[in-house]
C-alpha cells in the first residue's frame, strides 16, 4: 500500500503542556488506521492538526507528498482531506438532503457563506442523494436534520464528509454518545468505506477499534508510544501500561 498521509516530527504546546510532542504517524492509501490514548494524549489535536485547523509549532504533514503543513481548511479540503465533527456542524431546520447539497457545494469550491440557493441548483441533488446512499440515510432525506436521532446525525455528518469527495476521511470520536445498536450500525458502515478511502479514526470504542482498525497507534503525553496491528497493540506492555496507569489488567 502506498502512502497516502504523513505527519513527522509535530509539536503543539500551549505554554509549558507539550499537547503534541514530536509526533510521527503514517496513513497508507485504503487503511483504516485508529488513533487511541487516555484522555489528553492530544488525539483531537493531532486531527485538528491534520485538518488544518491547529497549526503546528513545528512538524510536517504531506498528502500524497505534498507539504500541506501550512495549507489552511478549505486548501486541504479541496485536496482531498475530508473530517465529520465531534461538534455537529449540521443545519438543524434544513433538510437531510440539503445540508449533504451544502457540502457537496463547498467540495466545488465554495464557501458554505456564499451559497447560491441550493434548491434550485439541480447539479448539488445527484452526489447529494448519492452521498446519502453510501450511508443508509436515504430514506431520511426529506426529513428536517434537526429531527434525526443521534446516529442518523452522525450518519449525516459522514455524508456531509463523504460529499466533499474526499480521499483521507479524518473521523473523530464518531461513535460517542451513540447507543449499542447504533454504533454497530456505524461499524457495518466504516467497514463498507474502508478500502474506498483512507481513514484516521479517533474513538473511545475499543470494540469498534479492534475491529475496524488495521493500524493502531497509541498517543500518551502527544506521541506515539506504539504502532502496530491490533493483536501486537494488545499484547503490548507499555500500552497497557499507558492505559491502567499501574500495569495491574
Ligand atoms: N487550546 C488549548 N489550550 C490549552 N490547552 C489545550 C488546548 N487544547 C487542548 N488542550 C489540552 O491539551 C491536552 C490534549 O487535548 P486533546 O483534546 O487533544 O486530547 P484528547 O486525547 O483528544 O482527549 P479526549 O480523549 O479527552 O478527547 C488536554 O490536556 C487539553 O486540556
Amino acid at each position: 500500500m502506498a502512502e497516502i498521509l504523513n505527519a513527522s516530527g509535530l509539536a503543539k504546546h500551549y505554554g509549558a503542556l507539550r499537547v503534541t510532542d514530536g509526533l510521527c504517524m503514517t496513513l497508507e492509501r485504503g487503511e483504516l488506521h485508529a488513533v487511541i490514548g487516555p484522555n489528553g494524549a492530544g488525539k483531537t489535536t493531532l486531527i485538528n492538526q491534520l485538518a488544518g485547523e491547529i497549526a503546528p509549532d513545528d512538524g510536517t504533514i504531506r498528502l500524497k507528498g505534498r507539504d500541506i503543513t501550512r495549507a489552511p481548511v478549505y486548501r486541504r479540503a479541496l485536496a482531498g482531506v475530508g473530517r465529520s465533527y465531534q461538534i455537529t456542524s449540521v443545519f438543524r431546520e434544513f433538510s437531510v438532503l440539503e445540508n449533504v447539497m451544502l457540502a457537496v457545494q463547498a467540495g466545488q469550491g465554495h464557501s458554505f457563506r456564499f451559497w447560491r440557493p441550493v434548491r434550485r441548483d439541480a447539479g448539488l441533488a445527484g452526489p447529494a442523494r448519492s452521498a446519502l446512499g453510501r450511508v443508509g440515510l436515504a430514506y431520511a432525506a426529506g426529513r428536517a436534520a434537526g429531527a434525526l436521532a443521534h446516529g442518523e446525525m452522525r450518519q449525516l455528518e459522514i455524508a456531509m464528509a463523504l460529499a466533499m469527495r474526499p480521499e483521507v476521511l479524518l473521523l473523530d470520536e464518531p461513535m460517542a454518545g451513540m447507543s449499542r445498536q447504533e454504533s454497530a450500525g456505524l461499524v457495518d458502515l466504516l467497514r463498507e468505506l474502508k478500502r474506498a478511502y483512507s481513514i484516521v479514526l479517533v474513538e473511545h470504542d475499543m470494540d469498534a477499534v479492534f475491529a475496524l482498525a488495521d493500524r493502531i497507534s497509541v498517543l500518551s503525553y502527544g506521541r506515539v508510544i506504539a504502532c502496530g496491528t491490533p493483536e501486537e497493540i494488545r499484547g503490548n506492555d507499555e500500552v497497557r501500561a499507558a492505559y491502567l496507569g499501574d500495569g495491574n489488567d
